[in-house]
C-alpha cells in the first residue's frame, strides 16, 4: 500500500553525479550501497530515482515505457545547442518516433550485411595503423569507428575527409560533456533563461555551438542529397532518410541532426568500448591467448570474417564480457516519467528523472559472480558442435544498451562493430602490458587506479600497452588487404 508522498529512500539532497568530486558510476554505487536498489533524491529542483536492479528497470522503463520514455527538457544542450532536434534529448514525441524509425534502416539485417565489406576494409586500416604507430593506438581507435560510421551514415571515406573528422570529433567531445544532466547551471535553475543575453554568456556559447554543428551536419547531409540528385548510387543512412523525407516529414534540420546523432552517438562510445577491451587484455593475458588459440583454429591465415562469428564461442563470450565488465554508458541516460506512479509502495512523482545504473546492475554479485573480474567463461556455452548457441546473442544477458523505447537504436550495429574490432585485434596482435624493467614482467593496469574520462560515456585515459604484430605473415596479410 503506497503512503501518499512516500518517495524511495535516499539522501535529502545530493550533488548530482557526485558534483564532479567522484566518478559518476562510483557515486551511483555508493547510493546503492547506502539506500538499496531504488533510491530517491532531489537535485537541482528535480526528483530523481536511481534504479540498480534490472527487474525494476525493465518493469518501469520497458514494460511501462509509455510513461517512462521522456527526457528532461534541457536548456543549454537541448533548446539552444540542438534547437530541440537531437535524438538523445528529444522528449517522448512524434519527432522522436520518426527519428528512431529512420535508425531502423541503419540496423536492418540486410544493411548490416552490406556494411561487413566496408567494416573489413576499415578494420584492416586500423590494424595497419597499429602496426605503423602502436603508441598512437587511441587516435587509431577513433579513426576506425569514425571511418566506419562516416561510411554508413554519409557514404564517404574518412581518408578524404580528415578535416571534417577533426571537426566532428571536437564537437562530439564537447557535447559528451554538455549532455551530462546538470552540466550547466541553467538546467538546475531554469529561471536563468529569462535573463537577458548580456547577463547570460552561456546562451551565446550554446547558440554558437549550434551554428557550428548545423553548418557541419547540414553540409554532410546535403552533400548526400546532391549526390542522390545526380543519380550517384549512395547506400547510406542519409540517402535513405532523404528518399523517404516526404513520407516521413522530417524537416531538413531534423535530418541534419539525425546524421549528426548517428555520428556522435556511435563514434566515441564504440571507440571507448574497444579501449576498455584493450584494458582487459593488459590485465587478463590468459583471455588473450585462449581467444587467439580459437581464432588460429578457425582462421589461421586470414583476417577473421563475420560469417565465422558462430564458430568461435569463446570470442563471442569475450565480446559479451567487454560489454558487461565496465559498461561504457554506466548510467545510460535519464528517462523522464510522464505521470506520477506508485511502485513497490513508493510514489514516483510525475516528471521524475529515472537513472538506470547499468554499472550497479553489471557489478552486483547477485547478477554476476566476482563482477569485477573480466571472465568470459561466465558466457562461454557452446552447443554440441562447439559453435555459439543459436539462442545466445551478443545483446542478451546484460543491459549495456539501456531500456525500453530509449534503448540504443543502433545496438545491432554496435555489437557487430565490437565483434569485428575485437576479433581482428586478437588475430593480429600480441596485446599485453608493457614490461616493467625492475621485474621483467608485463605490468597490469588496475582499472580502479587509473584516471577515467567521465561523461555520458566513459573511457580510461590512455595507458601503457604493448601491441605487436603476431608475425610477419600477419603483417603481410594486413598490408595486402589494405592495398586491395
Ligand atoms: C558500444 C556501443 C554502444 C553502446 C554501449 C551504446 C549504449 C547506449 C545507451 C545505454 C543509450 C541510452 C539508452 C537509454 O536511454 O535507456 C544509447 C542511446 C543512443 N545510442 Fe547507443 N550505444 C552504442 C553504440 C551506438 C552507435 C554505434 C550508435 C549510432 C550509430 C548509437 C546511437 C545511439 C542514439 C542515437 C541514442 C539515443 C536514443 C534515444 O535517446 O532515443 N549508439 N546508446
Amino acid at each position: 500500500q503506497t503512503q501518499k508522498g512516500k518517495t524511495p529512500p535516499g539522501p535529502k539532497s545530493t550533488n548530482l553525479f557526485g558534483g564532479g568530486k567522484m566518478y559518476s558510476w562510483k557515486w551511483s554505487e555508493e547510493l546503492y550501497r547506502k539506500y538499496g536498489s531504488i533510491v530517491g533524491f532531489r537535485a537541482g529542483g528535480d526528483h530523481y530515482v536511481l534504479l540498480s536492479s534490472p527487474s525494476d528497470a525493465e518493469e518501469l522503463l520497458a514494460k511501462q515505457a509509455v510513461h517512462f520514455s521522456g527526457r528532461k527538457e534541457v536548456v543549454y544542450a537541448g533548446k539552444y545547442r540542438s534547437n530541440n532536434k537531437r535524438m538523445l534529448l528529444l522528449p517522448h514525441s512524434d519527432e522522436l518516433h520518426k527519428q528512431r524509425l529512420m535508425f531502423k534502416f541503419l540496423v536492418r539485417s540486410t544493411a548490416l550485411q552490406s556494411y561487413h565489406v566496408r567494416e573489413e576494409l576499415h578494420l584492416a586500416r586500423l590494424l595497419e595503423n597499429l602496426i605503423d604507430s602502436p603508441l598512437k593506438y587511441h587516435d587509431h581507435l577513433y579513426y576506425y569507428t569514425a571511418g566506419i560510421i562516416m561510411a554508413v551514415t554519409y557514404g564517404i571515406d574518412v581518408k578524404a575527409n580528415q578535416d571534417i573528422l577533426d571537426e566532428i570529433l571536437s564537437s562530439n567531445a564537447s557535447f559528451n560533456k554538455d549532455a551530462v544532466p546538470g552540466a550547466h547551471l541553467v538546467d538546475i535553475m531554469p529561471w536563468l533563461d529569462y535573463l537577458p543575453d548580456i547577463l547570460s554568456p552561456w546562451r551565446k556559447d550554446a547558440i554558437q555551438k549550434h551554428q557550428m554543428e548545423i553548418k557541419l551536419f547540414g553540409k554532410l547531409a546535403n552533400d548526400v542529397k546532391i549526390r542522390l540528385g545526380q543519380g550517384v548510387d549512395t547506400d547510406c543512412l542519409m540517402a535513405h532518410v532523404w528518399s523517404s523525407q516526404s513520407k516521413d516529414k522530417l524537416d531538413d534540420e531534423s535530418i541534419a541532426y539525425l546524421g549528426g546523432s548517428a555520428f556522435e552517438a556511435g563514434t566515441s562510445v564504440t571507440a571507448f568500448l574497444i579501449h576498455t577491451f584493450l584494458l582487459a587484455c593488459v590485465n587478463y593475458p590468459g583471455m588473450v591467448s585462449r581467444a587467439q588459440a580459437e581464432l588460429d583454429n578457425i582462421t589461421p591465415d586470414e583476417l577473421p570474417q563475420y560469417h565465422q562469428m558462430k564458430q568461435m564461442p569463446y570470442l563471442h563470450a569475450v565480446v559479451k564480457e567487454t560489454l558487461r565488465w565496465i559498461p561504457v554508458t554506466p548510467l545510460a541516460f535519464p528517462h523522464q516519467s510522464e505521470r506520477s506512479m506508485d511502485y513497490k509502495g513508493y510514489e514516483i512523482p510525475a516528471r521524475s528523472l529515472i537513472i538506470p545504473s547499468i554499472w550497479n546492475m553489471h557489478r552486483n554479485p547477485e547478477n554476476f559472480r566476482d563482477p569485477s573480474v573480466f571472465d568470459p567463461n561466465r558466457w562461454f556455452d557452446p552447443d554440441d558442435n562447439g559453435h555459439v548457441k543459436s539462442s545466445s546473442n551478443l545483446l542478451a544477458g546484460h543491459w549495456a544498451f539501456g531500456f525500453g523505447r530509449r534503448e540504443c537504436p543502433a545496438r545491432y550495429l554496435a555489437v557487430d562493430l565490437a565483434w569485428g574490432a575485437i576479433a581482428s585485434l586478437l588475430w593480429a596482435f600480441d596485446i599485453k602490458g608493457v614490461t616493467d624493467q625492475s621485474t621483467g614482467k608485463a605490468m597490469n593496469i588496475d582499472p580502479d587506479m587509473i584516471p577515467w574520462m567521465d561523461g555520458v560515456n566513459i573511457e580510461p585515459a590512455p595507458f601503457p600497452i604493448s601491441i605487436t604484430p603476431r608475425s610477419s605473415v600477419h603483417i603481410t596479410k594486413i598490408k595486402s588487404k589494405c592495398s586491395a
